[in-house]
């Protein structure tokens, strides 16, 4: 299947110059979201990952569903004073913002195998935070999914040489 057709780029949002790529005519397609899901799910099967991690908001809607159907967990990945236990933060840059993440202390068991699933790779800001996260909680990520990457701003660069699928490239 040719997922591509399926994106909607919006120029100029939110901001000036942003090229704004929306998955939200992905996941209301039925086979289409699913297809991108099962790509996701053999990924993560050959990885061996034990649980999930998906950034807010949109790492939730790609992260869950592979979860789902592997049977394993889904730990969040919140900006702050979203979860109500002890976290632990990260700070990190957007293509058009800054701001925090944060995970419970207790989200990873130590030498977990872990999958993170996100929507869209830009600047790798999100990416980047989310793994210090998970190794700062003794996490092993074995892998990177993305329904997007945005190759000119080589996001990849920012989380070295750490295993990343990308569904579509721009
Ligand atoms: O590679 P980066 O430059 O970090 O950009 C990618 C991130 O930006 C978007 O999330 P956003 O922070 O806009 O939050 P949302 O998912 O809640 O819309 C997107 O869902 C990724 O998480
Ligand atoms: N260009 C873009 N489109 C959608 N989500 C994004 N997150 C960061 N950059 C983005």
């Amino acid at each position: 299947m040719d997922l591509k057709q399926y994106v909607t780029t919006v120029e100029n949002w939110p901001k000036e110059g942003i090229s704004f790529k929306d998955i939200t005519t992905i996941m209301d397609n039925g086979p289409a979201y699913k297809y991108a899901t099962d790509q996701i799910v053999n990924y993560a099967k050959e990885l061996g990952a034990e649980i999930v991690v998906g950034p807010e908001a949109r790492g939730f809607i790609i992260g869950c569903p592979v979860a789902y159907a592997l049977e394993i967990g889904f730990a969040p990945v919140r900006k702050p004073g979203k979860l109500p236990r002890e976290v632990i933060s990260a700070d990190y840059g957007l293509e058009y913002g800054k701001d925090t993440l944060t995970m419970h202390k207790d989200a990873i068991k130590p030498g977990q195998k872990v999958l993170i699933c996100d929507d869209l790779l830009a600047t790798g800001g999100t990416i980047e935070a989310t793994v210090r996260l998970v190794e700062q909680l003794g996490g092993q990520v074995v892998g990177c999914a993305f329904l997007i990457e945005l190759t000119e701003l080589n996001g990849r660069a920012k989380i070295g040489d750490l295993n990343i699928k990308t569904l579509i490239q721009y």
